[in-house]
Parts: structure tokens; C-alpha cells; sequence
């Protein structure tokens, strides 16, 4: 047990989905897993144990930005020994070409989030994805027929910013979309050498105004989970 998470010691996998949301973390379990076993209570914070083609998998929800994500993902690395993060979340997109419903491999993820200035003071550290789960959800992406774009994206701490606009000065550097998670948990990934994918679902667009319905971001968005599960457990 750690302070946030009440799971029993081995009872979460080495490999773990991480939504923001718990009640993704549910539909996840009950829609992909197999024997889905509830792994946490503590807040609310939904995480299962099951299998997925016959591998141990977990799902655990994360709660919304950096801050809250990186007490879960510390915990699960530090104290239940995961070694394969992968995020599955929902973005906002920076880029016209960039659709909603499209997929976002984050290769590299910008922050406005303070974690790695208290690091690295002046200098700056570059949070990446890692290459071979990358590769993979590339692949099995392609091999499906989904729009998928990979790139740099932008983890925020501030969802409503006082000027709109302001997005486009990472638009302008090519950067794809907006989450609040991947920053963080690339440079856990990294400090703690276990490795870490953000998969994405363009759920709005900054460009276009377009929005989908909070039932869609908890309950579809399928295709992107099960490009995760194939990329994680190596199908
Ligand atoms: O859909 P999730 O995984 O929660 O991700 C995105 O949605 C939330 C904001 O609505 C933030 O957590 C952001 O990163
Ligand atoms: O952080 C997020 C997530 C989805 N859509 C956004 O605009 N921002």
C-alpha cells in the first residue's frame, strides 16, 4: 500500500494504463479486461488488474494535471515496481490538420508546469516518449487505418487560460495538441528508467471551436486503448 493507492503488493501490473479519469479507468477494465479486479479506492481514483490477450495489465485513473498524475505514477513506480506507463487521454488540438477524433502519439511533451525548472533550474530538460513503445503504437496506429500524427505536444497546468490565443505561440512551433499529464510523467519515466507513452484522442479543437460530449471522452475513444494494450504488451 502506498499513501494513494490501496492495492495489495503484486496485485498491480508491471505494464498500467493511466487515464485521467477514473470512469475511463472503469470502461477500460470492463470493456478491454478480462477477471477485472478493483485495485484502488483511496479518492475515488478507479485502478483494475486484469488481462488483456492473456497479460497481466493494469488501468488506473490519475486525476487531472501534473500534479495530481505524478503522486499516482511516482507511487506506481516507486512502490508497486510498473515499468510500462502509458497514458491515454484526451487533448485539445493546436493545428488545422489536427481532426477531432484523430490520434496523437506524444513524442515529446513542452510544459508551463514548474516541475522541471525546481529540477534543473536554468536548464531545460527535454521529457520524450520512449522510442519502442512509440514505434509500436505508430505501427499497430497505421496498420489500423487511424489518422494518427506524431509529435510534440504541450502538457499545461492552466486548462482556461485569460487569452485564448495564447496557444498559438506553441501552434506557431509545430507543437500538435494540449493535455495536462504528459510532461510529467515522461520525466518520471526517465528519471526512474522505466519507460512511458502518451496516446491522445483529439477531443476539441482550439482552431475550430469544434467539442465532443464528456459521455464520448469517458466511453469511446476506443481505438486509441486498444493501440495502447498492443503497443505495451508487445502485439
Ligand atoms: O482525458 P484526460 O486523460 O483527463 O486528459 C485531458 O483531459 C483533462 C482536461 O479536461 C486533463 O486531464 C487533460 O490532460
Ligand atoms: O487539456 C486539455 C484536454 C483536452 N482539451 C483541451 O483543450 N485541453
Amino acid at each position: 500500500m502506498s499513501i494513494h493507492l490501496n492495492a495489495e503488493p503484486g496485485q498491480i501490473a508491471e505494464t498500467v494504463l493511466l487515464p485521467g479519469d477514473p470512469l475511463r479507468a472503469k470502461h477500460i477494465a470492463e470493456t478491454f479486461l478480462t477477471d477485472p479486479v478493483l485495485h484502488n479506492t483511496v479518492r475515488g481514483m478507479h485502478g483494475y488488474t486484469g488481462t488483456y490477450k492473456g497479460k497481466r495489465v493494469s488501468v488506473q485513473g490519475t486525476g487531472m494535471g501534473i500534479a495530481s498524475s505524478m503522486i499516482y505514477v511516482s507511487e506506481l513506480i516507486t512502490q508497486y515496481g510498473c515499468k510500462n506507463l502509458i497514458r491515454v487521454g484526451t487533448a485539445g488540438s493546436y493545428q488545422a490538420d489536427v481532426h477531432v477524433r484523430d490520434i496523437v502519439l506524444a513524442q515529446a511533451a513542452c510544459t508551463d508546469s514548474n516541475i522541471n525548472n525546481i529540477r534543473f533550474g536554468a536548464k531545460n530538460f527535454a521529457p520524450i516518449a520512449d522510442f519502442d513503445l512509440l514505434m509500436r503504437a505508430y505501427q499497430i496506429a497505421r496498420e489500423r487505418g487511424h489518422a494518427t500524427h506524431v509529435g510534440n505536444i504541450m502538457s499545461s497546468d492552466t486548462f482556461y487560460h485569460d487569452d485564448f490565443d495564447q496557444y498559438k505561440i506553441w501552434a506557431d512551433f509545430g507543437v500538435l495538441a494540449v493535455e495536462m499529464e504528459a510532461a510529467g510523467l515522461y520525466t518520471l519515466a526517465a528519471k526512474h528508467g522505466v519507460k512511458a507513452l502518451t496516446v491522445l484522442t483529439i477531443s476539441d479543437h482550439l482552431v475550430t471551436r469544434e467539442e465532443t460530449t464528456a459521455e464520448e471522452r469517458q466511453l469511446t475513444f476506443n481505438a486509441m486503448i486498444e493501440i495502447a494494450l498492443d503497443a505495451a504488451l508487445g502485439e
